[in-house]
């Protein structure tokens, strides 16, 4: 059988008195296409910290291609690039659109300006905005800031393909989009992963993201995986969690708060 990239076995993160994560088990497969959805708070963020490495769970175990890691990321080196697209990346206000996509390759390869130029473009290219290399982040909307923040999020280095990441999280990208930039950008979760082979997990809220990103839905609610299926699975389950949360319904199991 294939081993998962990411396993979490019996995993409990609190916030002070609230269990957030409740001895939850998870398997990451190679090449999956997975999204975390449930209510806001119950932790779909801090699983993600979790798997990136970021955050300590309480206990229980994470798992990285078999191996168990101990602490944080930093602390060790893993054997799987795992690479986080952040729902808000900031940009930097005093550098042009170009120069913020560019900005680790200016700073740690050896590409020609040109060359990081034209990779730029590129990227830009495939988040829908071809014309903007020199304007600066506080003339583009907020949307548009967005799909540049996530241009340079997937931006890879071509002299190093050991670095790209074989796992992509993705928190919330498509969130405040509107319906057409949240296709571009789901498009282009679906364009990297063939390009990229590699396995995603997506935190999303947005009802065309789930459906149109994700093979395999894990559904998260009171510290638990309530229900997981595949994503065509989410019209027909029975489970009530479920059919609330996408009918949008205020009647059901799950307790609006907040
Ligand atoms: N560092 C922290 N310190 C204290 N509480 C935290 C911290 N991080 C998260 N929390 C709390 O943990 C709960 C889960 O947060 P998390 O961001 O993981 O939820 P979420 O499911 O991603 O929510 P949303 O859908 O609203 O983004 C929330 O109640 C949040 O306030």
């Amino acid at each position: 059988m294939t081993e998962p990239l990411v396993a979490f076995r019996g995993i409990t993160k609190s916030f002070g008195n609230n269990v957030i994560l409740d001895e939850i088990d998870l398997d990451i497969y190679p090449g999956e296409a997975v999204a975390i959805i449930g209510p806001s708070g119950t932790g779909k963020s801090t699983a993600l910290r979790i798997i990136a490495g970021l955050t300590p769970p309480d206990s229980g175990e994470v798992y990285i291609n078999g191996k168990k890691r101990l602490g944080v990321a930093e602390d060790q080196t893993e054997a799987l690039g795992i690479g986080m697209v952040f729902q808000q990346a900031a940009l930097f206000d005093s550098l042009t659109v170009g120069e913020n996509v560019g900005f680790l390759l200016y700073q740690h390869s050896n590409l020609k300006p040109r060359h990081i130029r034209d990779l730029v473009r590129e990227r830009l290219e495939m988040v829908g905005l071809p014309d903007i290399f020199d304007r600066y982040p506080a003339e583009l909307s907020g949307g548009m800031r967005k799909r540049v923040s996530f241009a340079r999020a997937v931006m890879a280095n071509p002299e190093r393909p050991e670095d790209r990441p074989e796992l992509l999280l993705y928190d919330e990208p498509t969130a405040g989009l509107d319906p057409i930039a949240s296709t571009v950008i789901e498009d282009l979760v679906r364009e990297l992963q063939q390009i990229n082979g590699g396995s995603y997990i997506m935190v999303t809220h947005q009802d065309s993201t789930i459906r149109r990103t994700a093979d395999r839905v894990v559904f998260l609610y009171h510290g638990k995986v309530q229900w997981q299926g595949k994503v065509h699975e989410v019209d027909t389950t029975d489970n009530p969690m479920v059919r609330q949360f996408f009918s949008s319904s205020i009647d059901g199991p799950i307790q609006v708060t907040g």
